[in-house]
């Protein structure tokens, strides 16, 4: 196994222990090297051991890029709703701007994870009061598979003493050991409850209306299904399943004490890669088919529906506006193609760009979210439709979840498909793109079908 070894560790921490006293802040180190080939299942579940309710997990849909997190070395989180993208970015250049890296390639330096509530100015419930409305880690221990190479990453500050560095080499050998027995889920579904869904269809109708007066053309509504369970969730299953069932996805995870947010979302808000920029439009929604033919019907029908072909559009029309103003070369086909996962199919356009100016990944979420996928369109009356009609705390759901690196370049996603996991209970979140045509009992079975990955992942018969 090679590990990182002492004498760097040490080394580094000399060095920014000079620097630490010359500019009088803290100074962070970071460390990555190329290791040989992880599991990282394994190392997400050796790390619970030393970093509980501490860990992060994400992996993009053809798996080329898997990172997961242990510890908190530094947290980057707001205190008011005021500039949230800005300031997260501001905290995280300061830090960054002393550290003492050392990195084997320039794709894997330090990265913070983490993500944005949906909507700052709803009112809260305390169901998300872990979750704060921008809330970035910048962890301890990092394990990076990218395109097949796997790396190891250690952020450390110049404060840490040297029974701190000792341990941090221990530990990380023991992250690094190959797993000796692997826990089984022993939790069962004891109940699964649908918030109102009469309620929900009635301000489907209502919503309708106001969209058919004129007052928007679309607006997104979400609802909330609450799960029991016989015991506490034990999160490495649910993670697996995710991973194993939901191709075509994003798999995400990010723990918070005894809270635990993660979905598999087919959605990508944004990538940047310094000037290529990339974002995708996704809405339109049909069930899979039971078989080849009937799939494909499917598949046709959703391409030549108007309505669903309606949703999207104003959603390509946003994203496309919006990087324009920022980009050149904004290309789009110009027509959607299907996008397929386990349980749904939607239609989807790519998008391709190139900034034309020197800016970040987060200054990219904050032109984009919320794209009328998530919130509606025109933006600002779907929002505050949303937030009075709508009866759920979204939290971090529909939210921007992703990582940034030392270069403020990243990637997020749309944090749909989604749940909060919290001891023996789970919220799980649904919402479907509201437009004139939309008819309540077809958009409540739209979100039925949304419901199912993380159903199906928590042990559930999502059939049913
Ligand atoms: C809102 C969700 O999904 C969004 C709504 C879609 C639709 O209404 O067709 C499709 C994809 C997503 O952009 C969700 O999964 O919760
Ligand atoms: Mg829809």
């Amino acid at each position: 196994m090679i590990t990182i070894p002492f004498d760097h560790i040490m080394g580094l921490w000399e060095e920014a222990r000079s620097k630490s006293s010359f500019i009088n802040q803290s100074v962070l180190i970071s460390y990555t090297k190329q290791i040989e080939d992880q599991d990282p299942f394994t190392f997400f579940q050796n790390s619970e051991k030393y970093f509980p309710g501490q860990r992060f997990f994400w992996s993009n849909p053809d798996h080329s890029h898997i990172i997961v997190g242990a510890g908190i070395t530094q947290e980057f989180t707001v205190k008011d709703d005021e500039n949230r993208y800005q300031s997260i970015e501001k905290q995280w250049k300061r830090f960054i701007e002393e550290a003492v890296c050392k990195y084997e390639v320039e794709e894997v330096g330090p990265v913070i994870f983490g993500g944005f509530s949906f909507d700052p100015k709803k009112e809260k419930t305390s169901l998300w009061s872990q979750f704060s409305d921008a809330l970035f880690i910048l962890p301890t221990f990092m394990l990076t598979i990218l395109k097949g190479k796997t790396f190891i990453t250690i952020n450390y500050l110049s404060d840490f003493n040297k029974l701190h560095l000792q341990n941090l080499v221990a530990t990380e050998e023991d992250l690094l050991k190959p797993i000796s027995v692997k826990q089984l889920s022993t939790t069962s579904i004891v109940k699964c409850v649908e918030m109102d869904p009469s309620e929900w269809k009635q301000s489907i109708s209502n919503v309708t209306k106001r969209i058919s007066e004129g007052v928007m053309d679309k607006v997104v509504l979400a609802r909330e299904m609450r799960v029991l369970f016989d015991n506490d969730i034990n999160v490495l299953p649910v993670l697996e399943h995710l991973m194993e069932e939901q191709s075509n996805s994003y798999i995400y995870t990010f723990e918070r004490g005894n809270d635990c947010f993660l979905g598999a979302t087919p959605e990508q808000l944004v990538k940047k890669d310094g000037k290529n920029v990339q974002s995708m439009c996704l809405a339109g929604s049909i069930a899979r088919g039971e078989d080849v033919l009937e799939d494909e019907e499917y598949g046709q029908t959703l391409l030549q529906d108007e309505k669903n072909i309606h949703e999207h559009e104003l959603v390509v029309k946003m994203i496309r506006a919006s990087l324009e103003e920022v980009c050149s070369q904004v290309h789009t086909p110009d027509r959607p193609s299907l996008y397929k996962m386990k349980h749904i199919q939607h239609l989807h356009t790519p998008v391709k760009a190139i900034t034309t100016e020197n800016k970040s990944i987060t200054d990219f979420v904050k032109l984009l979210h919320p794209t009328p996928a998530l919130g509606g369109f025109p933006q600002d009356v779907a929002m505050e439709t949303i937030r009075e009609v709508e009866k759920l705390d979204r939290g971090w759901y529909a939210g921007p979840l992703g990582w940034m690196d030392y270069k403020q370049d990243g990637e997020f996603i749309v944090s749909i498909r989604s749940g909060l996991l919290q001891a023996r209970e789970a919220s799980l979140f649904a919402g479907c793109g509201v437009v004139e045509d939309s008819d309540p009992e077809s958009e409540y079975k739209e979100t039925q079908i949304k419901f199912k990955p993380m159903l199906s992942a928590l042990g559930g018969n999502p059939s049913k």
